[in-house]
């Protein structure tokens, strides 16, 4: 057995690791970072790219389907599931360097391609190393939740690892559980001229502003999706090419293919925690405001962690522990600022509270301030006008953003801007954005917020006018 000492021990090269060991290496620190796995993690593999690209070559589909309205006329697409597949696997291909064992080595990182497990408070065994390291960071990342519903393991089913690398078009699609994971691939596979079946326990959207989600699955409906709502699966039966799923109010829907999308569970079991004295709580790694885990030399980050799963959230908690492990330096990881954006056709954005929890801790004093996109003259031209933006103001200052409509995942950085910085709405009023883009939406709901009090105000009207007897 090898024994190797450095600074900072990574264990997963996904998102999380990744950033933490690229920035630690280029700072200076000695970096050993194991992966037993494929390197780049769930997003590039299984999560964030291919969906992304798989909901692009439904774009594309749609697009040609739509284009009457534009003076153009429609054409009937013909998707070639196999050959849409070619296109994720190759955009996927494209950004894998990024993210490779060659890169990283370049930089300076010693990657170990095996798993690791702790084997005492300070110790991890890889393979045949055994790695002593000042601070250790799990960057172990989720995996798809598969529940034990009754039936289940006797059909075949895909999840995010296998989706993507199914070749022939499912001809219906049943999907468990309608969150941003369902919702994507119900949209993606509909517009590949898939038959889809959103079945979902609760409500579909259900972590998003209710009136937001409720647009896009408007939409969906209107595109062809089924989505069943309160419909929790109780049994699953059937065979290959005839799955049945039963709900626990008695119904049944048939369909040819299976997806499960009922959430994550934290990659917790090779890592033989107990050896160091890791505790664990219901969604992952137990960790405090700085990322630490109960063992202080241990830190927790991404989706291992248990708190917002999301690639960017990755990113940042490496951002904070590179603060706190390499200059001894105190680092909070907030979530008041963190926006995340489901990429539907409309798409569905949020960064800080949403309506309903702005309400709470905010009562009467809360104020929303809303623009629609059928106000904004671009969105017109592309006949993307169906969508809106509402912000929540306490104190003349945001503390939340939702925005349900076109490019609502671009539109959206901007308010995490200003809840990271404590913006003004005034600050967000004194931008100038160019005529005509979509991007005008986030500076005339600020407009919408001073609106009653400039237009409205008996004040304002007042000292106009005596303004207006004096000067010449
Ligand atoms: C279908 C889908 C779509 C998504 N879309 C988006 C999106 O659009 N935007 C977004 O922000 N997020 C998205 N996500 C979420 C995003 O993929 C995750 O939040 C992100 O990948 C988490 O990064 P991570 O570093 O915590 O874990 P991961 O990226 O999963 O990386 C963990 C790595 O650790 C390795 N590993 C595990 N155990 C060990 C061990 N013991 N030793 C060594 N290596 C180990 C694994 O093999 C893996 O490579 C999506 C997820 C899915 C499933
Ligand atoms: N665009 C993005 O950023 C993006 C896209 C996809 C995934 N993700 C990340 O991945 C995570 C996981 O996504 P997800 O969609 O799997 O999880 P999720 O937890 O968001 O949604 C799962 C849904 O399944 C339902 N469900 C659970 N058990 C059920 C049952 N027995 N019958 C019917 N419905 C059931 C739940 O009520 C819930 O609505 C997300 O929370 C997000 O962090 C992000």
């Amino acid at each position: 057995m090898s024994r190797i000492e450095c600074d900072l021990l990574v264990i997963g090269a996904g998102s999380g690791g990744l950033s933490v060991a690229a920035g630690a290496s280029q700072m200076g620190a000695s970096v050993v970072l194991l992966e037993g796995h494929k390197m780049g993690g769930d997003c590039l593999n299984y999560g964030c790219v291919p969906s992304k690209a798989l909901l692009a070559s439904g774009k594309a589909a749609h697009r040609q389907a739509h284009t009457q309205a534009f003076g153009v006329a429609d054409q009937r697409p013909q998707p070639d599931y196999a050959a849409v597949k070619d296109h994720v696997q190759a955009v996927i291909g494209t950004i894998a360097p990024v993210d490779s064992q060659e890169r990283f080595e370049g930089l300076g990182v010693r990657v170990i391609r095996e798993f690791g497990r702790f084997v005492s408070p300070g110790e991890v065994e890889a393979g045949p190393h055994r790695i002593t390291a000042r601070r250790v960071v799990i960057a172990t990342g989720s995996s798809p939740l598969v529940p034990p519903i009754p039936g289940l393991d006797k059909v075949p089913y895909e999840t995010n690892e296998t989706l993507f690398g199914l070749r022939e078009a499912p001809e219906h699609l049943l999907i468990i559980g309608g969150g941003p994971i369902g919702m994507e691939m119900a949209q993606a596979h509909v517009r590949l001229g898939c038959k889809v079946t959103v079945i979902e326990g609760l409500k579909a959207l259900g972590k998003d502003d209710p009136e937001a989600a409720a647009l896009v699955l408007d939409r969906l409906r209107a595109e062809g999706v089924g989505i069943a709502e309160g419909a929790m699966v109780s049994r699953i039966g059937g065979q290959a090419g005839a799955i049945e799923v039963e709900t626990k109010d008695g119904s049944l829907f048939r369909g040819t293919h299976l997806l499960m999308a009922v959430g994550r569970k934290a990659n917790t079991e090779r890592l033989n925690l107990q050896a160091a004295g890791i505790e664990t709580r219901a969604n992952g790694i137990k960790v405090d405001d700085s990322l630490r885990t109960t063992n202080k030399r241990v830190y927790a980050i991404g989706d291992v962690s248990g708190g917002l799963q999301f690639t960017h959230v990755a990113g940042y908690h490496a951002s904070i522990i590179i603060r706190s492990a390499l200059f001894g330096l105190p680092s909070k990881a907030k979530t008041s600022h963190i926006p995340w954006a489901t990429y539907t056709d409309p798409e569905l954005a949020q960064a800080g509270l949403t309506e309903t929890q702005a309400r709470d801790i905010y009562g009467v004093k809360l104020e929303v301030a809303r623009f629609d996109y059928s106000h904004n003259d671009r969105a017109i031209a592309e006949r993307k006008a169906e969508g809106f933006i509402k912000v929540m103001v306490f104190k003349g200052r945001p503390v939340g953003a939702t925005i349900a409509g076109h490019q609502a995942g671009e539109l959206i950085s901007l308010w995490s801007l200003a809840l990271a910085n404590r913006l003004k709405m005034s600050q967000i009023a004194a931008m100038v954005a160019p005529y005509p883009s979509i991007s005008e939406v986030n500076k005339r709901v600020a407009g919408a917020y001073f609106t009653p009090r400039l237009f409205e105000s008996s004040f304002v009207k007042r000292a106009v006018r005596l303004v207006q007897r004096w000067i010449p």
